[in-house]
């Protein structure tokens, strides 16, 4: 069910307003059982055995009163309306701001475990959108129940009988209603099941990512087919608990019915006995009929907190795992500069059922001040190498240090403080194109702006952003009115720039160049020489001839470091290195661009 944690969050989200809901609720149910007694007063008024002018005037006070209360629940009916417009959406941000602190918090290595990143999407994608429609259905669930309480409060103040009579008439609504949402909530897994597998070709169908490639497959029809099919199994698995449902509320109204009759009968006998006069017995029908809509509203809503609970669960598990996925916030400093960079035994294996090895067993040491190169075939670990020494991932086994203090002490803020990373494939920000360069390192003040034009000379960003017409401004998505996209090329200088713009001793350079053209990639290495004066660089790169003057070369095979040393030696070792050298030169020429 989904009322506990809908409560959890309503206490942080909107404490206010969630007791102004409780109270007018509370004192509408009130109002409920007050009008009741007030219609048994008019009705006895006007039934007496009096003149009919004598009539109206002693039922004229009742009416009176009836009016005023009628008119203070319709003001609590309207403060629970208002409160409630308040307090949905309220709940949606904050469920939605702690989803993504909790994603922002948890560390690299999580989002490579299928299951995690599964149960993320779910929470995103659904977890959020029921918690809010949940608080929806609590507040009108809670409003039902108070109004059928306050009908039983008043009819058991009538007569204790009248109280068994109501529960009597609407017990078989309330059976029905309870069936049909038993009938949905187990059907609920298959329900979500094929829904997912429908919409992820909906996406596939509708994303602009993937529009290239289906069409240049001609995958058109396949999508199209595969959608069928799954929304098939889904339009036919509705069907039959649409008609499973539909079943369940005839005969639920066909009790209901008889219910009502049993009641009358039970009524015509109670006044038979007089054991309730005229005025009671009516007011007992009007209340009997005016509790079945709210019953079955109670009803309808724990059905849909039902089913709204089981999505919402995602959402909880997924905000308590991840609190035990997050980077500790703790630990030394790392040194402003670091010196040594060491590897001890380092082993590491990505997480989930499947997760390989990617490295194994590592030692080798990094100098202050280096130009180093991983060089290797692809899927020999060079990404996962630098993003441990990144400290993006943690070491499976062994120990990677800095100046021999285990990076695994080390407040990971102040670790990514010393780093820079471009990456593989790196982030395309939706943003201007000089928010994509700043946001190398936001908070760097850079009144003169001298910093961002630096980092864009160097990377010859300032080419690209000339050609767009926002100049610096221009938003850089398609996805938005106005806005712009970049070639691979211009994107990759963009991501350089914003390297070059962050600045840190540690300079991890993951495939930079591969999406350039030979001028751009010749900047790029102009500016790593640069760079490389007073600080340290690693550099992953499929061109071994642009890392011949690296200070050492480090060579991977499948996770293992086979060769290292510097160009010269390990020509020298005739071994892996030299034989992917003298391939690549046959294949080039020796002399390439892009040599520093
Ligand atoms: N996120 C991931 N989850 C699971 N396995 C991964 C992940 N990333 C990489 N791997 C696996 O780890 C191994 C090393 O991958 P890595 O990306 O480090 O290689 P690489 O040398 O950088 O390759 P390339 O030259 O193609 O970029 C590969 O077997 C790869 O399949």
């Amino acid at each position: 069910m989904a009322v506990r944690p809908v409560m959890r969050i309503l206490r942080r989200a909107a404490p206010t307003s969630s007791l102004v809901i409780l109270a007018a609720q509370l004192g509408s149910g009130v109002a409920t059982a007050g009008l009741l007694l007030l219609t048994t007063d008019i009705l006895s008024s006007l039934l007496a055995t009096v003149p009919n002018a004598d009539r109206l005037r002693a039922a004229l006070p009742a009416l009176a009163m009836l009016a005023a209360v009628y008119v203070v629940k319709m003001i609590l009916d309207a403060a629970v309306l208002h409160a409630r417009a308040h307090l949905v959406p309220k709940v949606r941000r904050l469920a939605e701001e702690e989803l993504f602190h909790a994603s922002l918090g948890v560390e690299l290595a999580a989002f490579d475990d299928p299951g995690f990143y599964d149960q993320l999407h779910r929470a995103r994608d659904r977890g959020v959108m029921h918690l809010e429609g949940a608080t929806a259905c609590l507040v009108d669930a809670l409003s039902a129940a108070f109004a059928v309480a306050g009908a039983a409060a008043a009819l058991l103040l009538l007569h204790p009988l009248l109280l068994v009579l109501l529960v009597l008439a609407l017990l078989p609504e309330g059976w029905a209603a309870l069936h049909a949402a038993r009938l949905q909530y187990g059907g609920m897994p298959l329900t979500i099941a094929y829904t997912r597998r429908a919409q992820m070709m909906g996406e596939l169908a509708t994303q602009r990512e993937a529009a290239p490639e289906i069409r240049a497959n001609q995958a058109q029809e396949y999508v199209l087919s595969e959608f069928r099919r799954c929304a098939g199994e889904l339009q036919d698995h509705l069907v039959r608990l649409g008609i499973a449902e539909a079943r369940a509320t005839t005969s639920g109204r066909l009790l209901s019915g008889a219910g009502l009759v049993g009641t009358f009968v039970a009524l015509g006998w109670m006044l038979h006995q007089q054991w309730l006069d005229l005025a009671v017995a009516g007011t007992a029908v009007i209340a009997i009929r005016a509790t079945s809509g709210s019953l079955r509203m109670f009803m309808q809503m724990v059905h849909e907190l039902f089913e709204k609970g089981l999505y919402i669960s995602d959402y909880r598990e997924f905000t308590e795992n991840s609190a035990a996925l997050s980077r500790p916030r703790r630990g030394t400093a790392a040194p402003a500069s670091p010196g040594r960079i060491a590897l001890e035994n380092v082993g590491f294996r990505y997480p989930g059922e499947h997760g390989r090895t990617a490295l194994r067993d590592l030692t080798l040491t990094i100098e202050a001040g280096q130009t180093v190169a991983l060089v290797g075939e692809n899927g020999s670990g060079k990404t996962t190498l630098a993003k441990l020494l990144a400290g993006l991932y943690r070491p499976g086994s062994g120990r990677i240090c800095w100046d021999g203090v285990d990076i695994r002490e080390m407040d990971p803020e102040s670790l990514a403080d010393r780093v820079v990373m471009v990456q593989q494939h790196p982030i395309r920000w939706p943003r201007s194109a000089e928010d994509n360069i700043r946001l190398g390192r936001y908070a760097r003040t850079d009144p003169e702006e001298a910093a961002l034009m630096e980092a864009a000379r160097q990377a010859r960003a300032t080419e690209v952003v000339e050609t767009l017409p926002d100049g610096w401004r221009t938003l850089l998505s398609r996805e938005f009115r106005g806005g712009q996209d970049l070639s691979a090329g211009q994107w990759q200088r963009l991501a350089v720039a914003r390297g070059l713009y962050r600045d840190a001793p540690l300079v991890i350079w993951d495939e930079p160049t591969a999406p350039l053209d030979a001028r751009a990639e010749h900047a790029v290495y102009e500016s790593l020489r640069g760079l490389s004066r007073d600080r340290t660089v690693v550099m992953i790169t499929h061109r071994l001839a642009s890392v011949r003057n690296a200070d050492r070369i480090f060579f991977l095979e499948r996770g293992a470091l086979v060769e290292q040393g510097t160009h010269r030696e390990l020509l020298a070792m005739d071994g892996r290195y030299a034989e992917l050298y003298r391939l690549q030169m046959r294949m080039h020429g020796p002399e390439p661009v892009g040599e520093p």
